[in-house]
């Protein structure tokens, strides 16, 4: 046996148990671990037998199965098979000591407009209060001209952050927040302060992890780690070819150590594609079918912990909902239905709530699922106006909404709901599609069913109508075929009834054709 076939072995089997600082018995145990996880994960086709808990199907009754029991077994293989062990540097599990640092640039064209270093700071604080067992040891601003760059901090703050990381061993962990740090200055700030180091890519990717429910949504995380991993295998096998300073092919293969790396996470990140097509094609099965079914649909979008999942609840009564105090709760989209004001059934589409600075790997992962969103006929957007920073959350929110690629018409539509005004005196927006409410409380969800019915009934082209019919002829069944009947009032004098109905316009035009002489009210 090659002697590097030996050491990824040995490096397979032990390493889990080695740690290389002395404070953190966690730290990243290197891409090897990749390798590992593909080996222990490999069971031989058709030995997929699973208990097939697909938490993933969220839609209900509609849902139908497109493809065969077997393949479904198939499926579920494939799927976890994506899904096994990712191999990056696990958040250690238990108890998290953090010290969270934020480099704010105070002056020239880096400085935040909308916002100030103490906000920066409270949300990157909220981050970490999220997470189960994670608590804020402490905490500091230390002003920077370069937070994305390899060295953040001057010499000065660095050393003075360096003895205040020393002098607290209670620590575990550094938070730094910026979006992302490289893997080298990573691994430097590592070394100079004895502790495992976070950027915010890897604090909301574990938080993503935690929160993660659905097959769906842990398949879109796994495709946002792919980057960081790769990015970690290149720069540790570089490191370690660099100290053995051995041969770089693992004989007879033509291979590299890194090249083979890299190949099996290419391999990793196929199976994640394929099975996240297959699960979209499901989707787009169930969109269309709800469509087919005409129930409009309204995408309740906005920052997350505004009150999107409240505000769906109070307007559905859907039990099921479970609004939390904690950011990104919600990582799975679904559907709840609810009545407007004329009965008119709606569809609510509870989407993963924005975050500023949200890595863009961990955005695209996600637009699968946001494709929904481009397919709804009206978005509410979502704002808690009683937050300092939300004039900032709102141009986060409008920045991916527009870079979502949405048609013109949802962007032009948007109701703009500002939410937990019981929080604040006073509240009386003046801006033209803007309702102030309180989810939680059930304040202005009258006013807000209404625009939103008034606007639904735009946008999809439907009337609400009252249509005097005859009783002993063919119209009142036809209306129960074409349209949506909401209220039948018999007049048994005359043999009539006036029957309530939402109507689209192509129907209400076949309707007058095939019974002029009828009489509408609206
Ligand atoms: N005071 C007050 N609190 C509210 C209101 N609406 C929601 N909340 C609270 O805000 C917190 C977040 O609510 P969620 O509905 O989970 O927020 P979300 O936007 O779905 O959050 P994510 O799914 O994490 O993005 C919960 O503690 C709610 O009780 C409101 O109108 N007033
Ligand atoms: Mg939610």
């Amino acid at each position: 046996m090659s002697s590097r076939w030996r050491h990824v072995l040995r490096l397979g089997g032990k390493l889990s148990t080695i740690s290389p600082h002395p404070r953190a018995a966690c730290l990243p145990r290197g891409p090897w671990r990749f390798l590992r996880a593909t080996a222990a994960s490999y069971r031989p086709p058709g030995n997929g037998k699973r208990g097939g808990n697909d938490h993933g199907r969220r839609w209900g009754p509609e849902e139908t199965e497109e493809e065969g029991e077997e393949d479904e077994d198939e499926r579920n293989f494939e799927e976890e098979e994506a899904l096994a062990e990712s191999g990056l540097p696990a958040v250690p599990p238990g108890h998290q000591k953090v010290f969270i640092v934020h480099p704010a640039v105070k002056w020239g064209p880096g400085k935040p407009q909308l916002t100030t270093a103490e906000l920066q700071l409270a949300e990157a604080v909220a981050l970490i209060n999220t997470i189960q067992n994670w608590t804020v040891l402490d905490k500091i601003i230390l002003s920077t001209k370069v937070p994305d760059k390899k060295f953040i901090f001057g010499k000065g703050n660095f050393q003075l952050l360096t003895e205040k990381i020393k002098g607290l061993p209670e620590i575990s962990s550094v938070f730094v927040n910026v979006e992302r740090l490289s893997p080298p200055t990573k691994k430097e700030l590592e070394q100079a302060w004895e502790v495992q180091v976070f950027d915010r890519y890897s604090v909301v990717l574990h938080i993503f992890r935690c929160n993660a429910q659905t097959k769906e949504a842990k398949l879109q995380i796994a495709l946002a780690e792919i980057p960081l991993l790769r990015s970690n295998i290149r720069n540790e096998v570089a490191q370690l070819d660099q100290q053995r300073g051995g041969s770089r092919y693992i004989m007879g293969s033509g291979e590299t150590f890194m090249e083979l790396q890299l190949r099996l996470l290419k391999e990793k990140e196929l199976k994640i594609r394929k099975a996240l097509e297959r699960l979209r094609r499901k989707r787009r099965l169930l969109r269309s079918q709800r469509m087919k079914r005409e129930f409009p649909t309204v995408s309740v979008m906005g920052y997350t912990n505004c009150g999107k999942t409240t505000l769906i609840k109070a307007l559905t009564g859907d039990a099921g909902l479970q609004p939390q105090d904690q950011l990104f709760a919600t990582l799975d989209i679904t559907a709840h239905a609810g009545s407007l004001p004329s009965r008119l059934t709606v569809l609510y589409v509870d989407t993963i709530g924005f975050l500023s600075q949200l890595p863009h790997d961990l955005v695209e992962s996600f637009s699968a699922t946001l494709e929904d969103v481009a397919c709804s006929d009206l978005i509410l957007h979502v704002r808690d106006v009683s937050h300092p920073e939300t004039n900032l959350q709102k141009e986060s929110v409008l920045t991916v909404l527009r870079n979502l690629s949405l048609p013109s018409h949802l962007l032009k539509s948007i109701i703009e709901v500002h939410n937990k005004v019981d929080l604040i005196d006073g509240h009386h927006p003046t801006e033209p599609n803007t309702i102030a409410i309180s989810a939680l409380l059930g304040h202005g969800l009258e006013e807000l069913k209404e625009e939103i019915e008034k606007k639904i009934l735009e946008v999809t082209g439907k009337n609400i109508l009252t249509i005097k019919v005859n009783l002993s002829g063919t119209q009142l069944s036809w209306l129960y075929k074409e349209a949506t009947v909401q209220d039948v009032d018999v007049v048994p004098e005359d043999g009539t009834a006036n029957v309530k109905v939402v109507i689209s316009n192509s129907a209400l035009g076949k309707y007058k054709r095939l019974f002029p002489r009828s009489s509408y009210s609206s």
